[in-house]
């Protein structure tokens, strides 16, 4: 089930990814059947805790909701202080993949094969002031690796170029490497991280703060690729 999740997300690649953070949480069955209608093919979980970031969210009963609802892939990002306390609960929950943040755990080699060893896919996600030093020991134990383009914690923040340089970075090292930004992505944001090399386009302000999702998707899938064809026209739009 875990391998086949991540050959789907795979395969979906270059993909949008809502973010379920800014949805309409009294009515999350129904969110999901309009994502899935859009052209969603993974859903993005915004795990918070309140400590490792100043905000609180939902953890596994409402993964375990939403398994019920979708098979679609559940990627859940867990921004919480003890990734390793409840990361088989969330498995068990559903989650198809499993990302931590480098700065919550000591030693992000040894969270990533301890993550694994539950039979799930792993990611580790670094915050923008985070160097890529800091998860190098881990990369042979990862699926992906999500790099954030805000600080993590909150939905409509402005997006931090720095996402860019890491991307770029990532995508030399290893042209396989999945890679997912986070944060502040939209119209004018997604073309750059897809020409950085980005597999994976987390999204919460730009598809809910809209009206149409169908339409939203539309716009970031144009603009996804505007940036690589205006390259290839050689600067003509
Ligand atoms: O994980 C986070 C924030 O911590 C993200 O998933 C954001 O929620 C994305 O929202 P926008 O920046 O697209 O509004």
């Amino acid at each position: 089930m875990t391998q086949a999740s991540l050959e789907t997300i795979r395969a979906a690649s270059p993909a949008v990814l809502p973010s379920l953070l800014l949805c309409d949480f009294g009515d999350l069955k129904g969110e999901v059947s309009r994502l899935a209608d859009a052209g969603a093919k993974v859903l993005h979980l915004d795990v918070m805790d309140g400590h490792f970031v100043p905000n609180m969210t939902y953890a596994m009963p409402i993964v375990e909701g939403l398994r019920r609802h979708t098979e679609m892939p559940l990627d859940v990002h867990m921004m919480i202080s003890d990734p390793l306390t409840y990361a088989k609960p969330m498995v068990d929950a559903g989650a198809d993949l499993l990302t931590f943040h480098a700065e919550a755990v000591i030693d992000a080699a040894e969270t990533a094969q301890q993550i694994a060893e539950l039979g799930v896919s792993v990611g580790v996600a670094l915050n923008p002031d985070t160097p890529l030093a800091s998860i190098a020991s881990c990369l042979p134990h990862v699926d992906m690796v999500l790099v954030m383009s805000v600080e993590a914690g909150f939905g409509g923040q402005k997006f931090n170029p720095i996402a860019l340089e890491k991307l770029r970075a990532l995508r030399d090292a290893d042209p396989d490497l999945l890679l997912q930004i986070d944060g502040g992505i939209d119209a004018s944001t997604i073309g750059p991280a897809r020409a950085a090399g980005c597999d994976l386009f987390v999204v919460g302000s730009a598809i809910f703060k809209k009206d149409d999702y169908k339409a939203a998707f539309a716009d970031l899938n144009a603009a996804m690729t505007s940036e690589i064809k205006t390259e290839m026209n050689g600067g003509q739009a």
